[in-house]
């Protein structure tokens, strides 16, 4: 299915929406590493966000070691980021620890 990709002025908008989150050098992709106090809350939180995940049907690409949970949101439908991974990321904002 296609599904609009975020560029330009749209993407700059939606991207100063999301101060935790950096985009990637080749701007298809966005990215937030998050600590937690130790692993158990690191995948308690992957567990939160792979439920979430799976009901919107839009799935992270992350790496976690420990406390550690590095994740990328990118939509592989849309060839880069869409509404989608906009919105996956406001649902993890809403999951991560205070800095
Ligand atoms: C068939 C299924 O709906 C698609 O493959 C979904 C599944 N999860 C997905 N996750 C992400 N990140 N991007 C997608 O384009 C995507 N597409």
């Amino acid at each position: 299915m296609a599904i609009e990709r975020l560029s330009g002025a749209k993407l700059d908008e939606v991207l100063a929406g999301l101060p935790g989150w950096s985009l990637r050098e080749d701007g298809l992709a966005i990215t937030r590493e998050l600590k937690f106090a130790d692993f158990n809350e690191a995948f308690g939180f992957m567990t939160r966000v792979a439920i979430q995940a799976d009901k919107v049907d839009h799935h992270p690409e992350w790496f976690n070691v420990y406390n550690r949970v590095v994740i990328t949101l990118t939509t592989h439908d849309a060839d880069g980021l869409s509404q989608r991974d906009v919105d996956l990321a406001s649902f993890i904002d809403g999951l991560a620890p205070a800095t």
